[in-house]
């Protein structure tokens, strides 16, 4: 018998903030969460490992039949092991970024991964984030959050993300990437990024972490109590 658990998806642009809500949030409600960015971006690496090219759509669905990645948990870090090598640090570069959203744009490569990620939907519940949570993956969802912030205020953070981990960064670098990858996430064909219908739209541009998550769990509480 197929029992029904609850889902929360947080969809946004790229520093809007989605990793760091959905942690908070899969830690507070002691619920699973899903990082479907990491899928892409595994994906990508295991393509720039093997030699696939990027825009060989026939060659990305057979590398993602066969992807060989685990997400092993530890404490609120996940660490993702593709072919048995940690790669966490590496996935997390502007190149594998760059190339995951190269290969997000194919329509087929996306079939592809669905499977693998609908199945994080497990009790007691879901915490989803990503670009097409709410839209594609998990249309159902009984909460749907679109978190937003300014291209400038995304650019300003992840240039703070990495100098603390000592990586001296360019601002106007950061900001045209981060403008490249919404433009193509938001004009793709199949599944843009965009506010579901039945979505709550967060600004998140003028708010602290605390009352990005103080506005959403609000939020959620609102509606999983009707
Ligand atoms: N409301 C906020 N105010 C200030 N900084 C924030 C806020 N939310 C998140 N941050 C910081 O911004 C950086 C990017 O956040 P995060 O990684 O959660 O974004 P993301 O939307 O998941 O990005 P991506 O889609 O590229 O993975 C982190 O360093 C995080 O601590
Ligand atoms: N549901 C998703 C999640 C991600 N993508 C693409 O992957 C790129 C990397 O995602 P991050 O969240 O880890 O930054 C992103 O730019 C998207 O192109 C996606 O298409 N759908």
């Amino acid at each position: 018998m197929s029992t029904h658990s609850p889902v929360i998806t947080v969809d946004g642009p790229s520093g809007a903030g989605k990793g760091t809500l959905c942690m908070l949030l899969a830690d507070k409600l002691g619920w699973n969460l899903l990082d479907s960015g990491a899928i892409y971006r595994v994906l990508a690496l295991a393509a720039l490992h093997h030699g696939v090219d990027l825009e060989s759509e026939e060659a990305l669905v057979v590398l993602a039949a066969h992807l060989d990645v685990q997400f092993v948990a530890e404490g609120e870090l996940v660490k993702v092991i593709l072919e048995g090598e940690d790669v966490s640090l590496t996935l997390r570069t502007q190149d594998v970024a760059n190339a995951a959203s190269q290969i997000a744009a194919l329509p087929r490569v996306r079939e592809a991964l669905l499977r693998r990620q609908r199945a994080f939907s497990e009790a007691p519940g879901l915490v989803a984030d990503g670009r097409d949570m709410g839209t594609v993956v998990f249309p159902q969802a009984e909460v749907k959050i679109f978190l937003d912030a300014s291209a400038e205020e995304r650019a300003n953070r992840r240039m703070n993300q990495l100098q603390m981990k000592g990586i001296d960064v360019n601002f106007d670098t950061l900001l045209s990437e981060i403008q490249e990858r919404d433009y193509r996430d938001r004009n793709r064909a199949v599944a843009p990024l965009r506010p579901a219908d039945d979505a709550l739209v967060l600004d998140s541009t003028e708010l602290s972490i605390e009352q990005v998550t103080a506005q959403a769990l609000a939020y959620i509480e609102q509606k999983l109590s009707r």
